[in-house]
């Protein structure tokens, strides 16, 4: 039986971080959510008769707390909104296989241990090993969800096995295990095979991770880098973690490495923010190896951009820089070495990838244009002994493709990035976009989009061929002048710009209860007579009432430590953007009826919305500092 209970706000929310609470299983987290100074009054007294109500019915039963206009989407699908309570089971831990039932463990570790399926071991195997170490079994009644946890005396902590059901997958009932290993152990490392459906999951939870040839090691609780060494470097002499999850050793051959999407969480279940697991911690210190990096449309906007930034990278050099019209001239803009641009063909790029004459590649060609190149790499480093080379795009044409990772580090988790060879480099008006919206999802109205109108410096539309200079070497000239705008501004592409589609197709990723179609957003686009710098004003109705204060600290709290995010409380200039390095928002302001929000973003088109960011996705894929290169 399900209980509808409807509310204004649409569920309930956490009342320090504001998120709405997707799911409540009472008799696991309801003593615990009354000792919460936000829970008090009617969230207090709700609870307490929701409890009431939920004891003396099937534990079937739910109540779901919602807005009236989300009723008809909680009755008629099965996707669900707002709040969901139910009793759910109690969740058990125990120290002896007894405990649990030796045959219903066994008959679970045989169903679900993906080692058992890969045939690298047997149930009595598994059992065997827990006769080695104490141990914890972590579960819930019905075993949707079974949990191991090995602890010798004085030993870090080790999750060898966390077999879920779908169900367990379906309810959250693995991250209500999940947490309970958490409040036990302060420090935690497990693994992960690359074919585990729930591998983004991992990432979500980890502190830092070290992933080589598709096996991942994740750990959380451990922030400093000697000591995951050291931890590392035990469990090696100790076996109690299989080496080829280490990292330890020569590496398995790189060709057989599959990178996560990062796009794949529990297939049907939406992602959710940990707290405090947005940033990964490398397992070394970073990478100061010399790599080297072929640019392809070299003579744009964009790639300029990202060669003058290259001049100062420490160990990232520019080897290759094709155009095809300025083919055989010096690079101006590069000074590190003497360059010369070339035009690659596809047959050259195929070649270069065989021979391993790069380590990565940027694209910075229009729309449209750059599959062939992608295919002539993948079909080297199908041919190719070594690792293949990264690639990013800074195009559209990857941002919604699967098997690529897109790369916005702030946003989505950053681990992906770090293990991925193919990144698409988000737009520059859907990087201001979702940046602005992604602290206020958990308030969007519902059926109401939030509207973005954008305002970019010219430079934004790129360039055509302009007059020779004297001695004959081809310039260019922008696609859109000042003079072409009469010194005004001209607003275009007024629905369906591809980053409409694009920034809502990637929140959709952040929002805690899933969407029957992907979350819309509404995105206006005006070009300026200024040449780079987009301003972008959010609008957005409220699912309940917000003051300006509780804004502000809505995105403090969400970008805090980010190092190219800047808050402040005024409204950002085309002073604050142009020429600099990230995103600046500010000017937080909510209509007088506590309705409806407005805030200002903004970035240069050129830096943070492409040349900047495509430096930070190089290095993280690279393994050097996420801000290698960068002027801080
Ligand atoms: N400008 C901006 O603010 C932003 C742009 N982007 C995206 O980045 C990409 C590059 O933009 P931008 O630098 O402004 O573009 P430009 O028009 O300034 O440059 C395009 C580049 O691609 C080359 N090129 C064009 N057509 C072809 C082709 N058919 N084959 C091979 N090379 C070609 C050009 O050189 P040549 O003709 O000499 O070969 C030139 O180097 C685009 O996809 C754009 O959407 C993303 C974020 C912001
Ligand atoms: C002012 C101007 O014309 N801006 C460009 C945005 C450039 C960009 O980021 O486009 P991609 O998504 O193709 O990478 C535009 O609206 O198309």
């Amino acid at each position: 039986m399900k209980i509808v209970f409807l509310n204004e706000k649409g569920g309930l929310f956490h009342g320090v971080t504001g998120e709405k609470l997707s799911t409540i299983n009472l008799d696991e987290e309801y003593d615990e959510l009354l000792k919460q100074p936000w829970v008090k009054y009617g969230t207090k007294l709700k609870l307490r008769e929701f409890k009431e109500l939920l004891d003396h019915l099937p534990r079937s039963s739910s109540v779901a707390v919602i807005s009236a206009d989300m009723l008809q989407r909680e009755l008629f699908t099965d996707s669900g909104a707002g709040t969901l309570i139910r009793r759910g089971y109690k969740l058990f831990q125990h120290t002896s296989v007894d405990k649990i039932g030796a045959d219903r463990l066994r008959q679970v570790i045989h169903d679900r241990d993906p080692d058992i399926k890969a045939g690298d071991t047997s149930v009595t195997g598994v059992l065997n090993e827990l006769k080695k170490a104490p141990f914890t079994i972590y579960g819930d009644e019905p075993m949707d969800v079974v949990a191991i946890v090995t602890r010798p005396e004085g030993e870090i902590p080790v999750l060898t096995k966390l077999l879920a059901s779908r169900s367990g997958i379906m309810n959250g009932i693995v991250d209500n295990v999940f947490n309970s290993i958490k409040k036990d152990h302060k420090k935690l490392f497990w693994t992960a095979r690359a074919d585990d459906e729930n591998r983004a999951w991992h990432f979500e939870r980890a502190d830092g991770s070290f992933t080589r040839s598709g096996r991942s090691l994740f750990w959380y609780g451990v922030h400093d880098v000697n000591e995951v060494e050291k931890i590392v470097k035990g469990f090696e002499e100790s076996g109690r973690i299989n080496r080829s999850f280490l990292p330890v050793g020569p590496s398995a051959p790189p060709h057989r490495a599959s990178a996560p999407s990062g796009k794949r969480s529990f297939s049907t279940f939406a992602r959710r923010e940990i707290p405090g697991s947005k940033r990964g911690y490398a397992t070394a210190a970073p990478s100061t190896e010399k790599k080297r990096l072929a640019l392809i449309g070299a003579r744009g906007f964009t790639g300029q951009t990202l060669t003058s930034l290259l001049s100062k990278h420490p160990h990232l050099e520019l080897t290759h820089v094709s155009s095809r019209q300025l083919a055989g001239y010096p690079l101006k803009e590069y000074s590190k070495s003497k360059l010369t641009y070339s035009n690659l063909s596809e047959k050259d790029v195929e070649t270069m990838e065989k021979e391993g004459e790069v380590d990565a590649w940027v694209m910075a060609l229009p729309n449209g244009i750059c599959k062939p190149f992608v295919d002539a790499i993948d079909r080297g480093a199908a041919n190719k002994q070594g690792e293949k080379s990264v690639i990013v795009d800074l195009s559209a044409d990857y941002r919604f493709e699967e098997g690529w990772t897109y790369g916005l580090p702030e946003l989505y988790s950053r681990d992906p990035i770090r293990v991925s060879k193919r990144i698409s480099n988000p737009g520059c008006y859907a990087t201001s976009t979702q940046l602005i919206i992604a602290p206020l999802l958990p308030y969007v109205k519902p059926g109401a989009w939030p509207t973005v109108f954008g305002v970019s410096g010219y430079s934004g539309a790129g360039t055509i061929a302009g007059l020779p200079e004297a001695d004959g070497r081809p310039t260019s000239a922008p696609k859109v002048t000042p003079d072409s705008l009469h010194g005004g501004i001209r607003p275009y592409a007024l629905t369906n710009h591809i980053h409409e589609r694009e920034a809502g197709h990637h929140l959709s990723r952040l929002l805690t209860s899933k969407l029957s179609e992907p979350f819309k957003v509404a995105f206006v686009p005006t070009v300026a007579p200024w040449f780079s710098g987009i301003t972008s004003v959010l609008s957005m109705p409220l699912n309940g009432k917000l003051n300006a204060k509780n804004v502000q600290e809505l995105y403090e709290k969400k970008y805090d430590g980010e190092k190219l995010i800047t808050v402040k409380k005024d409204v950002p200039t085309l002073f604050d953007v142009e020429g600099k390095q990230g995103w600046t928002v500010g000017g937080f302001q909510v209509h007088s009826d506590g309705d409806r929000v407005v805030v200002v973003g903004g970035l240069d088109n050129l830096l943070k919305g492409a040349a900047t960011q495509c430096l930070q996705n190089l290095n993280l894929s690279l393994g050097y500092d996420e801000y290698a290169g960068i002027p801080l």
